[in-house]
């Protein structure tokens, strides 16, 4: 796929989240049920009125590209191996504070190329905020140019975002809402001064990407759905999702579809990796 391909379906993509955060801003209004999912994570029917927008519009915007989404099943790694391109789609991530109505979730869609994400889209149906982001790094050969964006949409209009120069003391942590994890803890008490601040969803990542914060440390199970979109606006805006280990986290490499442990940081130049030293990766 070329480049103005990346973009245009980039914008597209824009519109498709919009439209999903609209279904489920009429559910959020109207009331909903709740279930429970297998790993005890609420759905609500708003997870599956999103799932479905994405999932149809994706598919007739991009016939040969798959569609893989929290709420849409999951193919064997057999099938999945053999793509090289897909979108992947978390059509409501935080349905915890969706049904504590605080507004801190987000609709999701990247496209991941090669293990990597190169469009994302994260939006926030109530704060009506849009990120979104293209970013291809590139290989260096000349055939391949690194391209990179990273804008937020508002109610204000649109602007680039880029990630913040990580200050020397003082830093601001950004951490779940609803699971925080010992190993957090752990980080923390490495660092020099800090604050933390919580949030549920992804937009804690795009928190780091606008450079209101320095480091998101996650700790503990995730999918990575719920990571891939973010991850490319964090990218794009000059940050990196590294594992413990410095590591890039990466798609689509095995039967799982959960994360390891990862770390969100605005300044790859900050000394992370001491402050990571031997915390564990955790491969799942
Ligand atoms: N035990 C677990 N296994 C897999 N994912 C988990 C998990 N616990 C939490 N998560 C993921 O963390 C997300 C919420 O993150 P946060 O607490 O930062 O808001 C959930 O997204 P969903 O709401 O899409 O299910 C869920 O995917
Ligand atoms: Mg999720």
């Amino acid at each position: 796929m070329d480049n103005n391909d990346l973009f245009e379906l980039a914008e597209n993509a824009v519109v498709i989240a919009r439209a999903a955060g609209r279904s489920i801003l009429e559910i959020y209004a109207a009331g909903y049920e709740v279930e429970s999912k297998a790993d005890d994570s609420p759905l609500t029917t708003a997870d599956n009125a999103a799932h479905r927008l994405i999932a149809d519009r994706l598919q007739a915007l991009t016939p040969d590209i798959p569609v893989l989404s929290e709420e849409g099943g999951l193919p064997d790694y057999a099938e999945r191996q053999g793509w090289t391109t897909y979108w992947l789609v978390d059509p409501l991530d935080g349905t915890r504070e969706f049904v504590k109505r605080n507004g801190e979730f987000t609709v999701n869609i990247a496209l991941v190329e090669a293990g990597q994400p190169v469009i994302g889209v994260v939006h926030a149906p109530v704060l009506d905020c849009t990120w979104e982001a293209v970013h291809r790094p590139g290989d260096g050969a000349d055939s391949e140019v690194a391209l990179g964006r990273a804008r937020r949409h508002d109610s204000t209009g649109t602007r680039d975002i880029q990630t913040r120069r990580a200050p020397s003391t003082d830093l601001t942590l950004v951490v779940s809402r609803s699971h925080r994890h010992p190993q957090v803890e752990t980080l923390l008490q490495r660092l020099p001064a800090y604050q933390t601040r919580s949030m549920g969803s992804s937009m804690k990542f795009c928190l780091v990407a606008e450079g209101e914060a320095d480091c998101y440390p996650r700790f503990g199970p995730t999918s990575e759905w719920d990571s891939a979109a973010a991850q490319c606006i964090v990218e794009a805006a000059g940050g990196a999702v590294i594992r413990p280990d410095g590591e890039a986290l990466r798609y689509n490499t095995k039967e799982s579809t959960l994360n390891p442990n990862f770390v969100v940081v605005g300044d790859p130049a900050w000394p992370w990796r001491e402050a990571l030293e031997g915390l564990p990766v955790e491969e799942r």
